[in-house]
């Protein structure tokens, strides 16, 4: 693993706990308090990027999009066809990165989140034009790891980060604003959260377990008159939906936007 951040370590913590060999793991690092923290918490081997990916197999790149090209350069030499490079940055396409490394190393694009942390993460992987079923299937066990693993056409992967890439902040801004509303109404800040985690949890696996379409739901919650269409009101009123599109619509722009720095 190249890139050890927030989403590297979420990646290399669910590879330990589905029992991955730690012996069996490297990881190339740029910040040297960091690299300290993840050998120490993790007892992973920190080595160069040159190493990392002379020894790997396969070699995960977990930096930003704008360090990306870098990388690249750094370990371009020592990378041979037959490799696989799984890159879970938003935005860079698989033609980026099969530019800067040799004719023939298998490239993945991956778009994670970051409930991958509790095992609950949500990747699309799309294969690049070197890459055989061995390495979809190799990239596909890697992610299974810390969630589900669905297979997109690559022209889709600017709306998977915009949906599910993007989509736990989304998420997390609602429970904030739900949380903020309740002490607005005058219930202690602690009671406000554990009513709205547990209202989020409960309404995500009514959904998973039942199957039904979420307006079904919606509508089983609004009694006629009363108070969840009075809310539902307001939200239309203020234009959620409208403003739901418009966020997802910029979030697909600035992945399609990445590459480009
Ligand atoms: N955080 C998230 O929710 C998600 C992030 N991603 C993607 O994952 C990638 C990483 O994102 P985060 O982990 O959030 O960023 P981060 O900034 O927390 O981590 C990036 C890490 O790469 C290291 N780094 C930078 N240049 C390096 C180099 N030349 N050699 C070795 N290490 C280097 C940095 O020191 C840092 O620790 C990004 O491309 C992002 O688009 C994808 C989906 C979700
Ligand atoms: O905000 C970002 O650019 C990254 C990609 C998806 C989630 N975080």
């Amino acid at each position: 693993m190249i890139g050890a951040g927030v989403m590297g370590e979420t990646l290399l913590s669910g590879l330990v706990r589905a029992g991955r060999r730690v012996d069996q793991l490297l990881v190339g690092e740029k910040r040297e308090e960091r690299a300290a923290e993840l050998q120490e918490r993790y007892g992973v081997a920190v080595v160069s990027n040159l190493d990392a990916a002379t020894k790997a197999d396969t070699v995960a790149l977990v930096v930003k999009p704008q360090d990306m090209a870098d990388v690249l350069a750094e370990i371009s030499s020592v990378l041979r066809p037959g490799q696989l490079l799984v890159s879970l940055a938003a935005g860079i396409t698989t033609d980026f990165i099969e530019s800067r490394v040799p004719h023939g190393v298998a490239v993945v694009r991956v778009m994670p989140n970051t409930p991958a942390l509790v095992d609950q993460g949500m990747s699309a992987i799309s294969a690049g034009s070197h890459c055989d079923e061995e390495h979809l299937v190799e990239a596909e066990a890697l992610m299974a790891s810390v969630g589900k693993v669905v297979r997109v056409p690559e022209k889709q992967q600017d709306a998977v980060t915009a949906i599910s890439g993007s989509g736990p902040a989304y998420v997390f801004f609602v429970v904030e604003s739900m949380i903020e509303a309740g002490v607005h109404l005058g219930l202690p800040r602690s009671t406000a959260s554990e009513l709205v985690i547990q209202t989020l949890v409960g309404s995500a696996l009514m959904l998973r377990e039942t199957g039904e379409h979420p307006t079904v739901l919606r509508e089983q919650v609004t009694s006629p008159g009363g108070t969840t269409a009075a809310a539902l009101r307001e939200l239309e009123i203020h234009r959620v939906r409208a403003a739901f599109l418009a966020a997802l619509e910029a979030a697909r722009d600035r992945s399609r936007e990445l590459a480009g720095g």
